[in-house]
């Protein structure tokens, strides 16, 4: 069911209404794990006669409704529908019959204590074990179970909080905290955000300086290791405005969450969040901070319109973020990081998706499908692939990156969809490369299923040692590979990862056996990674080849951290083990509260126990 016409996963009508401001009012209360307080709205009505307002609401309970004018408060009836499974309900506000023009409403309200946009942890799930934490992550549609709104990418609204919370603790949200007091903070967005990008932080936080606009938080015993890990930082940020236009947000500070956070990382705005399972140790993993400063510009400032154009925010990001790797590291890594994506995207398609075609499409239908069940890696992979293959066809970067900076500034603040884009870059090109247009095939990109129909030519230098090797590990039985030169070669951690990568998709894996897999950890030195990636990669190896004495071990990964990038396809695997199945669902009933209940639900899925 497609819930509006601008977006189907939103009640509100962005056609009829728009928000423009909002000023929280909050306080964190971490006893009751709830949010309770107000949010004032300014909206901007774009119809006359218009006799109700709605807005999306998942789990909320509303205690007042006032229309405030002329200094006086009028109460506004409203109700509040059924709840739509993973969607939430619409709020519906009664307005008064003279409404018109621009209208300010204060609701005051309460979340739940299982308000799917809120994390809250007890002292003895931190690293600290003082003190409470909580976090939010509201993309794609979980805004609407921290405050009523319209929660829809498509409008894009400025907002300002105070939140009062417990005195020793340290509240940061995705704005500028422009005061702060014992107990009480408060904080300013004046760049317009789309209601998946309000965020908010509560917990023993401390920070270290990363440059002059830019700091890492996190809890006191990893925060010196954060530093070291995203020192790039600053260089990533100046590159990326080379390639994209001037930084907007003032600030960039990055916020390293607890291990139950369930993303790699996310673009909050001023404060970018991102999962501990970065720090490798040697910054092999930072170019995840790349990608969320790219999303400074794609996603942030131009902004997908629903979630079915979401390859316009992962797409685009994906492609700059490939851009400041090839600028910092060279155009060998640029390449080799695409190459590495497509090689994901491949496993992607063959595990999590290979029972929804549709949902391998670049535009995808989400009529009746939730955001999150629609996620995977093909907005990113697909969409920055395609990217590539324009930019190859128009003549390279030195052609193509004005365009990139020409789209960005016309669509900044703004919501779009593919049709837009397309227009832009049709229009942009027509005159000097009307032959090279021609040749895009656009039903093709954004409608066919599966891979990518044409792969760009990239240099695959780094590459072709990780493919010779995993041509070697699965073909050869373990006693022809003792003492081969090939596995003395030396790889960089991303290029062990690559191979690792190639050799779970691996055609032809011939024994893989326990010798084999402990011979590939003592020559890799498996057992001391602290690189996530490459730990997720073996342990996958080891479900691969059914090694029961290896479970503890897995199990084990799959509690230390609740990334879904990483849960997610261990608990699929352990599904598909008839011997280990019991095991995993007997381990994920006994963690699962501690996860988000995003995570929780999809492995719920994942190991087959709902649909
Ligand atoms: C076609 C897909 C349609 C809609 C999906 C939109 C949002 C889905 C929702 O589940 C939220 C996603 C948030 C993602 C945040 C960060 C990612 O970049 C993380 C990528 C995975 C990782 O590195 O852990
Ligand atoms: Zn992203």
């Amino acid at each position: 069911m497609r819930l509006g016409k601008v977006d189907p996963s939103s009640f509100s009508e962005p056609e009829k209404v728009l928000t423009t401001h909002v000023a929280l009012n909050w306080t964190v209360d971490f006893e009751r794990q709830v949010v309770r307080g107000s949010a004032k709205y300014n909206f901007k009505l774009l119809q006359k006669n218009q006799k109700t307002l709605l807005l999306d609401v998942r789990d909320i309970s509303i205690s007042e409704v006032l229309l405030l004018a002329g200094g006086e408060e009028t109460p506004v009836k409203h109700t509040i529908s059924d709840e739509v499974e993973e969607v939430g309900s619409k709020l519906t506000l009664e307005l008064p019959s003279e409404a018109s023009g621009e209208l300010i409403i204060l609701i005051k309200y309460e979340t739940s204590s299982k308000a799917s946009a809120l994390q809250w942890l007890t002292p003895d799930q931190t690293l600290g074990k003082k003190h409470p934490y909580l976090f939010s992550q509201c993309q794609a549609i979980h805004a609407r179970s921290i405050l009523p709104c319209q929660d829809t990418p498509s409008v894009k609204f400025t907002y300002s909080a105070v939140i009062s919370h417990p005195e020793n603790l340290v509240a940061l949200m995705s704005a500028i905290r422009v005061n702060t007091r014992p107990g009480q903070t408060s904080f300013d967005q004046t760049v317009p955000i789309p209601s998946y990008l309000l965020a908010i932080a509560v917990g023993d936080l401390v920070s270290r300086p990363l440059g002059p606009n830019s700091s890492v938080w996190a809890e006191r015993e990893i925060v010196a290791a954060c530093a070291s890990e995203f020192s790039e930082t600053c260089e990533m940020l100046k590159t990326a405005s080379d390639i994209c236009g001037p930084y907007v947000w003032k600030q960039y500070d990055l916020l390293v969450m607890p291990p139950s956070f369930p993303f790699g990382g996310m673009e909050n705005p001023c404060l970018t969040f991102v999962t501990p399972t970065l720090l490798a140790g040697d910054k092999s993993l930072a170019d995840v901070v790349a990608h969320e400063i790219a999303h400074s510009w794609t996603g942030n400032l131009v902004t997908n319109k629903n979630f079915e154009h979401f390859w316009l925010n992962e797409g685009f990001t994906v492609f700059v973020e490939g851009k400041i790797v090839g600028r910092m590291k060279g155009n060998l890594e640029r390449d080799f990081h695409a190459i590495r994506n497509l090689t994901n995207l491949q496993e992607n398609l063959r595990t999590q998706l290979s029972n929804t075609p549709d949902l391998t499409k670049l535009v995808v239908d989400l009529s009746d499908c939730s955001p999150d069940d629609a996620f995977s890696s093909v907005p990113y992979i697909k969409g920055s692939t395609f990217l590539r293959y324009i930019e190859d066809l128009l003549g390279g970067p030195e052609v193509f990156e004005p365009f990139l900076k020409f789209y960005l500034n016309k669509f900044k603040f703004h919501s779009i969809e593919t049709s837009d884009f397309k227009k832009t870059l049709i229009e942009y090109f027509q005159n000097s490369h009307a032959d090279q247009l021609k040749q895009i095939d656009w039903d093709q990109w954004l409608n066919s299923t599966g891979m990518p129909y044409i792969i760009p030519k990239f240099d695959d230098s780094l590459g072709l040692v990780c493919q010779r090797l995993a041509d070697l590990w699965a073909t050869k039985y373990t006693s022809h590979l003792h003492g081969l030169p090939e596995l003395e070669e030396k790889l960089s951690p991303l290029q062990l990862l690559d191979f690792l990568a190639k050799l779970i998709e691996h055609k032809d894996i011939t024994d893989l056996s326990a010798e084999k897999i402990n011979l590939l950890e003592k020559i890799y030195k498996l057992n001391e990674t602290r690189n996530s990636e490459i730990r997720f990669c073996f342990l996958r190896l080891a479900i691969r080849a059914r090694l029961m004495d290896r479970l503890t071990e897995i199990l084990a990964f799959a509690n230390s951290n609740f990334r879904m990038k990483f849960v997610r396809p261990i608990y699929r695997d352990l599904a598909g083990w008839p011997e280990a199945k019991h095991y995993a669902v007997e381990n994920f009933n006994r963690v699962k509260n501690q996860m988000m209940r995003v995570c929780s639900n999809m492995v719920e899925k994942d190991l087959g126990l709902v649909n």
